[in-house]
């Protein structure tokens, strides 16, 4: 469980942000990273992973299924063994950690009880369970398709051609294939159904088991991983872009400067999308080796955009739809109902609670700037609702984060590194 904290009353700026702010390591990469270092043949490090809940959750699972994971703040050095239960594991509320570990567990001997976070066992898991059943592992759930389960692994999984609905979270799809140069015939993954969300995360996928040796073909909605070893090697972990989105817009907000340090010139992260999504809000957008640079002009449009591959920017984009100088659409999203909370409900009650016109759409959100006022803005054990509030609070006096200290799933040091960049304005 995710421990509450007092209420963080967030800063107003008071004039334009002028800040340079290093960001921690992506979560997606790191803990993509642990998986496959896990599933290797020999030890490896993971340099600048991002330490973090959702990260420590991954890092423990590992090691409770019989892998090595040392290293006490900074690069993490893992040692591939047996993997064998019996073992528990708590998942937390980390979807790369509910999704990511289980097919790792069918591939250990012995017990494996899986369980996190009472939201976690809302969070949708049917996808999962049924592909793992039908690839030859056996799951025992209480028929709900959904946490808490147990993987009874023999050892080995035979593998082999799964069809599955990947529309509720590309997850689904990513969790089958890291682990499948492990299972006898490797896995092939077919989707049927609604389009699978997020994109670039499924590219990194991709991009990650080929970087660790493993054979990947795609196509339409499939992905064929053949059987084979996962080689050693170091994983460098980019900064979080996904968690640049607050800082950048900030300068929005302000009418200042923000750069990110160490932004990659070519990424499979979500986050790289911001390049786009700032600019057509009306920021003047820089990429150069000191990294990305956004300048906002002053006032700033809001944004018509289907989010579909890049839902994770939403909540922060949202916070900044409510302060634009025109009405936002962000549509392609109705996934995130299965995300942290179902943020679209959690964005419409917690803007509105400000004075903010926001409207649930069957696939996103419509957003009508109006004048806020300050109050109590409730996060729900996710992250991106307190980042949400921050951007809020930069425009709005009195906004009381509520249990701010969830925002250390991806980002322990939020409002430190919030504060330090107000106070270089
Ligand atoms: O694979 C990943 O690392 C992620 C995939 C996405 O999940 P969904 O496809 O469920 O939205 C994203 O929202 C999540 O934050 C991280
Ligand atoms: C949806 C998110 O996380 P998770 O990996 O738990 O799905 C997120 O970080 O926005």
């Amino acid at each position: 469980m995710s421990m509450s904290s007092p209420h963080w009353p967030a800063p107003v700026a008071h004039g334009p942000v002028d800040a340079t702010v290093p960001l921690p390591g992506s979560k997606s990469m790191t803990n993509r990273a642990l998986i496959l270092a896990a599933l290797a043949e020999a030890p490896a490090t993971i340099t600048r992973p991002l330490r973090s809940r959702d990260t420590e959750l991954m890092a423990g699972a590992l090691r409770a299924l019989g892998t090595g994971v040392g290293g006490d703040s900074g690069d993490w050095q893992v040692a591939p063994g047996e993997l064998r239960g019996p073992a528990r594991v708590d998942v937390g509320l980390a979807g790369t950690v509910m999704r990511f570990l289980p097919p790792v567990a069918a591939l250990a001997s012995g017990e494996i009880a899986i369980d996190g976070d009472p939201r976690a066992r809302e969070r949708p898991m049917g996808p999962i369970v049924t592909a793992l059943r039908a690839l030859g592992a056996e799951v025992e759930d209480a028929g709900r398709g959904a946490l808490p389960f147990t993987v009874r692994g023999t050892g080995a999984v035979p593998g082999g051609v799964v069809t599955v609905d990947a529309s509720g979270s590309s997850q689904f799809v990513s969790g089958l294939l890291l682990a499948a140069p492990r299972f006898e015939k490797g896995v092939e993954v077919r989707h049927e159904g609604a389009p699978v969300p997020s994109a670039p995360h499924l590219a990194m996928t991709v991009r990650m088991l080929r970087d660790a040796g493993a054979t990947v073909e795609t196509g339409e909605n499939v992905w064929h991983v053949a059987p084979g070893a996962v080689r050693a090697r170091e994983w460098p972990i980019e900064p979080d872009l996904s968690n640049a989105a607050q800082f950048l817009g900030a300068a929005l907000v302000t009418g200042g400067r923000v750069t990110v340090p160490g932004w990659p010139p070519e990424t499979t992260q979500p986050g790289d999308a911001l390049r786009g999504l700032l600019g057509a809000m009306g920021a003047e957008v820089a990429l150069g080796p000191d990294g990305l640079t956004v300048r906002g002009p002053g006032g700033f449009a809001g944004l018509e955009a289907d989010l579909h591959e890049v839902g994770e920017l939403t909540p922060v984009l949202a916070a900044l739809a409510a302060l634009a100088d025109s009405p936002s659409r962000l549509t392609g999203i109705a996934h995130l109902r299965g995300h942290e909370t179902d943020r679209l409900a959690a964005l419409v009650t917690e803007i509105n609670g400000l004075g903010g016109d926001v409207r649930e759409l069957p696939d996103g959100l419509e957003i009508r700037p109006r004048p806020l006022h300050g109050g109590v803005f409730h996060t729900y054990d996710d992250h991106r609702m307190v980042m949400a509030a921050a951007v809020l609070g930069l425009a709005v006096d009195g906004v009381e984060v509520e249990n701010p200290a969830t925002v250390g799933k991806t980002l322990p040091g939020f409002t430190d590194l919030w504060t330090s960049m107000l106070a270089s304005g």
